[in-house]
């Protein structure tokens, strides 16, 4: 996954489209950094005229006000032009860390669940903020300066060097080591800065994955192993940290000391010349004020650099993910289905996770199945036999390895993925509120309903999911629930991600185990409504619960990859060993008991006018209107 081999050239010319509209700015930002340092090594040029004339004896005070005054003209506009550089390119510099992180955060909207399966969630989150930080840093400052810098230790090296070419060679003697250094320098560094930003990432994951499993640590007395273990890792990061600190406090001291060296030398070196009157007073004095003037950039050379190396891994750490493709992609000739009536087919149906060890049978191996349009279909089978993993093929969350599945007769993977997924609808046992309003996540995947609001869909599929409660929390249906919301019950928030799955009316509906933290009482009232619903509906549901299974036309029994029975829930009952077995080792208590009083509501509601058909085993022609309308 990660190249760390790529050159710091290669990597940051890999901003380069980026910078593309912003070039000029940054350009006219680096002119004027490069003005200032010019207007810099100008005063010591003030100064050689001043001590060379003016401070002459029997010379007059004139010629000593003009020179302060251009010393001080000069200085303010070395000034001005440092706050023009910044007005420059801090705007375009944001824009681009903000386009930047805009089309990652895409990028990873498009990129499959296989990709997020592998990716730590924190490196991911310090990819998407500090990475694009450092990297703007690097392009607001750090860019412009080093060129600046570069060419201002130029320009001054060769001042010095016009001004005496004895004293210019000690200074340049001086810089052989630094650049050489220079180089070990940048590589260590370079290495040590990709493994704290490795580091941080993965200690960003810690954070999330236990502020996420709070309740669980705190519930099995966990705390203080997730605290020792995120010290330990706290602390790898703090020891790469202090060695990138020494080594860069190493390279300055490096590049503090010779220069300073070099200034002692020369002004020996200097006075003796001044002595034997091969230079006069004035270049001596210009020619070490100039030499203070270079000392400045040449002391910020580490500090750039180390910046440097840090926006260049920042750089490929976010290109690292950039570059990764999505292997869920859509058709190059796409079919349009337009009117769907909902048959679902799954066709000698393969598929293994990429980490499944070699010699290991597939874990689904060879799905034969047909939904029948307007069927609802109960998947049992033991645990871990696949049957969650079945579902999350059906809306291409994954691609089988082998087969194919087949929406009214068309290979799901020749639909456009946007479209599939608005005749797909899911809902999964693990259920996944955002930090929204009830409306807002219960309407997350509705479309447009010809004649009927979006009031009305959010009230239709509340009253089916039996969510009713929502009307009672403080706001009513516009409270903040979700992970910065209000706390809801397990059987709640299943309640509520039910009714999403209904609110998009699609043609499929596929759902995991949908109503396992319901009590007995709620989920009775939940089936006979889903019932009336789902007539019309495609459903293919995972049955933990024998409740469940009843509400099924047909139930399939999944078994070492395959499908080896489809039958009424009695037939299947009557002659299948193998799904009694399933059957018996069912739940028969809800995972999390969910009172449901929160929300009595009249079971008699009717089924309003939810576009559903009667039962015929026929397509609904209104629900095929509407979902035609979306395609
Ligand atoms: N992302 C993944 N990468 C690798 N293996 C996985 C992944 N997700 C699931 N598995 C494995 O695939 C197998 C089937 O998992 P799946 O969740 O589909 O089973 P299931 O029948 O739904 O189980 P349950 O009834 O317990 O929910 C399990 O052995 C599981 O460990």
């Amino acid at each position: 996954m990660a190249n760390h081999d790529t050159t710091l050239f290669s990597s940051l010319a890999r901003i380069g489209p980026q910078l593309r509209p912003i070039m000029w700015r940054l350009i006219f930002g680096l002119l004027s950094a490069l003005a200032a340092s010019v207007v810099a090594l100008a005063i010591p040029q003030v100064y050689r005229v001043l001590v060379n004339n003016a401070l002459q004896p029997g010379n007059g005070t004139g010629a000593l006000w003009l020179g302060t005054a251009v010393v001080l003209v000069l200085g303010i506009m070395e000034a001005w032009l440092l706050v023009l550089r910044r007005q420059l390119v801090i705007v375009p510099a944001t824009t681009v860390e903000t386009r930047m992180r805009t089309s990652f955060y895409r990028h990873l909207q498009n990129l499959s669940v296989e990709f997020h399966d592998r990716w730590g969630s924190g490196q991911l989150l310090s990819r998407a903020m500090s990475d694009l930080n450092f990297m703007r840093r690097w392009m607001a400052f750090g860019a412009i300066m080093l060129v600046v810098t570069a060419l201002t230790v130029a320009i001054g090296v060769a001042l010095m060097f016009s001004m005496s070419w004895e004293l210019g060679l000690i200074f340049l003697a001086a810089a052989v080591p630094i650049v050489i250094f220079g180089f070990t320098f940048r590589r260590s560094y370079g290495q040590a800065s990709r493994r704290s930003q490795d580091q941080a990432g993965d200690l960003a994951t810690v954070v999330e994955e236990s502020v996420h499993g709070i309740r669980v640590l705190k519930a099995f007395g966990r705390g203080r192993e997730a605290l020792d273990s995120f010290a330990g890792q706290a602390q790898e990061l703090q020891a790469t940290e202090i060695h990138k600190a020494k080594s860069l406090a190493t390279f300055s001291l490096v590049v503090t000391l010779l220069p300073e060296l070099a200034l002692a030398a020369g002004l020996v070196v200097g006075i003796l010349l001044v002595h034997a009157g091969r230079l006069d007073v004035g270049t001596l004095v210009a020619f070490f004020a100039t030499a203070a003037v270079v000392a400045g950039p040449v002391e910020s050379m580490g500090p750039l650099l180390s910046m440097t190396l840090t926006a260049k891994t920042a750089l490929d750490r976010h290109f690292e993910v950039m570059d990764a493709e999505s292997t869920i992609t859509d058709p190059e000739e796409p079919v349009h289905l337009g009117a769907v009536r909902g048959t679902l087919e799954f066709r000698d149906v393969h598929f293994r996770f990429p980490d499944t060890p070699e010699g290991t049978a597939d874990l689904l191996n060879g799905i034969d199945l047909e939904l029948r349009a307007g069927e609802t279909m109960a998947l049992v089978g033991v645990t871990g036999s696949g049957k969650s993993t079945l579902l999350n093929l059906v809306p291409r969350l994954f691609d089988p390895t082998g087969g194919a599945l087949l929406l009214d007769g068309v290979d799901i993977r020749r639909i456009p993925l946007a479209e599939l997924r608005t005749h797909v609808s899911v809902a999964f046992e693990d259920t996944t509120l955002f930090s929204n309003s009830v409306r807002e996540n219960v309407l997350l995947g509705a479309a447009d309903h010809p004649g009927l609001s979006a009031d009305e869909v959010l009230e239709q599929a509340l009253d089916v999911a039996q969510a009713g409660f929502a009307h009672t929390l403080p706001q009513g249906v516009d409270t903040l629930i979700g992970e910065e919301g209000l706390s809801l019950s397990g059987g709640q928030r299943q309640r509520i991600a039910l009714a999403r799955a209904i609110a998009a009316k699609p043609a499929v509906l596929v759902l995991d185990d949908p109503l396992s933290a319901l009590d007995v009482n709620t989920e009775e009232r939940v089936s006979r409504r889903l019932r009336q619903v789902l007539e019309g509906t495609t459903t293919l549901i995972v049955a933990h619960r024998p409740s469940t299974v009843a509400m099924a036309d047909r139930v399939a029994l999944l078994q070492d990859g395959r499908i080896t029975a489809v039958g009424t829930h009695a037939v299947l009952l009557a002659g299948n060993d193998h799904y009694r077995y399933v059957l018996a080792s069912l739940d028969t208590e809800p995972k999390d008991l969910d009172s449901g009083l929160d929300d009595e509501l009249p079971d008699d509601l009717g089924t309003g006018p939810l576009p559903v058909a009667v039962r015929t085993g026929a397509p609904n022609p209104a629900a095929t209107t509407s979902k035609g309308t979306k395609a």
